[in-house]
């Protein structure tokens, strides 16, 4: 006799609503990331960042691939993640919006310190990097970034990004 088959019902796919809900439960902090180089200067803001590995010293980024600035990135081989402050939430929206970029760079002042990314003077925390890896991963490219150089504040309260907004300490 044959044995009754016991079939499983599929789980439902994770939608791309489900999957963002969640994610934006994920407190984060708010980074503009930088570049400058054979392509030229560029800066998007950036929550997918975080640490790899203490040796060598690295970060990763995630950029996607449909971003206005991913050609540049593409071709350059260095950038800086300048992490922000609670006072830069403007900054945030200039840099992750559709806004030109010599306008997301005057509302700043920057300088550079090793790899010649700009570097935001009044960040909370800002890591020189150079670009060691690429690795394509659905929709973005992961940028493993080996730090060549911090330089930190001594002290300050970082952005917070939570459930689509900005958090500030109380
Ligand atoms: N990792 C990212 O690429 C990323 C992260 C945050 C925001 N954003 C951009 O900012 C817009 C507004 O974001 P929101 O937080 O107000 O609302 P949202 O509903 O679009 O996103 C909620 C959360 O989902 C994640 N997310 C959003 N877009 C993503 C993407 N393309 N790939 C991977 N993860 C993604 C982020 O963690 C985000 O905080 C987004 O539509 C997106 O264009 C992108
Ligand atoms: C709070 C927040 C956080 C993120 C973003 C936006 C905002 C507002 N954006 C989107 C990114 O900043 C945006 O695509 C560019 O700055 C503007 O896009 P265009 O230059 O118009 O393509 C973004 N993009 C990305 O590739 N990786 C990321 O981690 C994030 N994180």
């Amino acid at each position: 006799m044959l044995a009754a088959k016991i079939v499983e019902p599929m789980p439902a796919p994770v939608t791309k609503d489900a999957f963002r809900n969640a994610m934006s439960v994920l407190a984060s902090a708010v980074n503009v990331v930088t570049t400058d180089g054979p392509a030229g200067r560029a800066g998007f803001t950036a929550t997918a960042v975080c640490s790899v590995s203490d040796e060598p010293p690295s970060l990763l980024v995630c950029l996607n691939r449909s971003a206005s600035v991913y050609d540049i990135f593409q071709a350059n081989d260095h950038l800086c993640v300048n992490t922000l402050t609670c006072e830069q939430q403007a900054l945030s929206n200039l840099f992750g919006g559709k806004t030109a970029m010599e306008e997301r760079f005057a509302s700043a002042d920057w300088s550079t310190d090793v790899s010649g990314a700009p570097m935001l003077d009044d960040a909370l925390i800002n890591f020189d990097c150079r670009i060691s890896n690429r690795v394509a991963a659905g929709s973005h490219d992961i940028l493993i970034c080996e730090i060549l150089a911090i330089r930190q504040r001594d002290s300050g309260d970082g952005l917070v990004y939570f459930q689509r907004r900005y958090c500030q300490p109380v």
